[in-house]
């Protein structure tokens, strides 16, 4: 969905932008700093999704920081923290007052899934996205097509186009406008309410493709309960003859590791909680 009267301002948003092409025409070595070893540390810098798996990268470079509930970020450059800062709390109250919406919308009270999925405490992740030029976009992919993890994800990015939504109807995939707050339901959302609501918050796939003239960035942050919450089904929701839970509990630490340590395919990983019927 494509949110306006978000309350974020432009300039704020375009300060993001700027900071983070300033952080990726850092030297190399500026970078190594915020390499990081492990799926969860909080600040990680690297090429394509996950290298350790894939056999061919992908064209993207990324930043993926751990925001909230404890703001990590790197030092440099200067300034680049504080109004990543500023622009996390804002995407995270527009997150939170549209899963409120998204509560009412099932028949829930509105504090329904901040109290149960604890987000108060939730985690945000801050990933920035950096595709550069390409001599040969037809041959390359920026990322491919996926579900993104946690509830909700929030994106902007510099104006130049490259997300591309997959439209089951259509069988393929369509971009989308590149001007506005563009909102993504994630895969949690999906394995609460999915079935129960008859599908209609469904994660949903999406890609980024690359182009020849220009660098394209974009700011992704991604919004889930506390690491620690389990993930189950919305107990209000659930009838054990008429709509049983689809999938099974998960918390949100080990689904969160399990995303980032494997690669990139479509929902795969939201395929390994459903609940199969025999
Ligand atoms: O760059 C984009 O438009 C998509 C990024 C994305 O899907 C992600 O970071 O999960
Ligand atoms: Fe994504």
């Amino acid at each position: 969905m494509q949110v306006v009267n978000h309350g974020i301002p432009e300039s704020l948003m375009k300060a993001v932008i700027d900071g983070t092409c300033e952080f990726f025409n850092l030297p190399e070595e500026d970078k190594q700093e915020f390499a990081g070893k492990h799926v969860l540390d909080p600040i990680r810098c690297g090429t394509s999704f996950n290298t350790s798996k894939e056999n061919a990268f992908f064209w993207r470079d990324y930043l993926k920081v751990l925001v909230h509930p404890r703001f990590h970020f790197p030092y440099k450059p200067q300034g680049y923290s504080d109004i990543v800062w500023e622009y996390c709390e804002r995407s995270r109250q527009v997150a939170r007052k549209l899963l409120g919406g998204i509560s009412e919308s099932l028949g829930l009270e509105e504090s329904f899934l901040d109290k149960a999925l604890d987000l108060e405490l939730g985690l945000q992740t801050f990933v920035a996205n950096y595709y550069p030029r390409c001599p040969q976009p037809q041959l390359a992919m920026g990322l491919p097509a996926h579900s993104d993890q946690g509830l909700l994800t929030i994106l902007i990015n510099n104006q130049v186009e490259g997300l591309q939504l997959q439209h089951i109807k259509a069988n393929g995939f369509k971009s989308m406008p590149f001007n506005s707050l563009l909102v993504n339901t994630a895969d949690l959302l999906e394995s609460k309410l999915l079935k129960i609501s008859n599908g209609k918050y469904k994660s949903n796939v999406h890609r980024a493709v690359v182009n020849n003239k220009m660098t394209r960035i974009s700011i992704v942050t991604f919004h889930g309960p506390s690491l620690e919450t389990i993930v189950s089904p919305a107990s209000p929701l659930l009838d054990s003859d008429n709509s049983p839970a689809a999938y099974g509990p998960v918390k949100y630490r080990d689904y969160l590791e399990f995303h980032q340590s494997n690669q990139l395919d479509g929902k795969s990983c939201l395929e390994r909680i459903k609940i199969r019927k025999n």
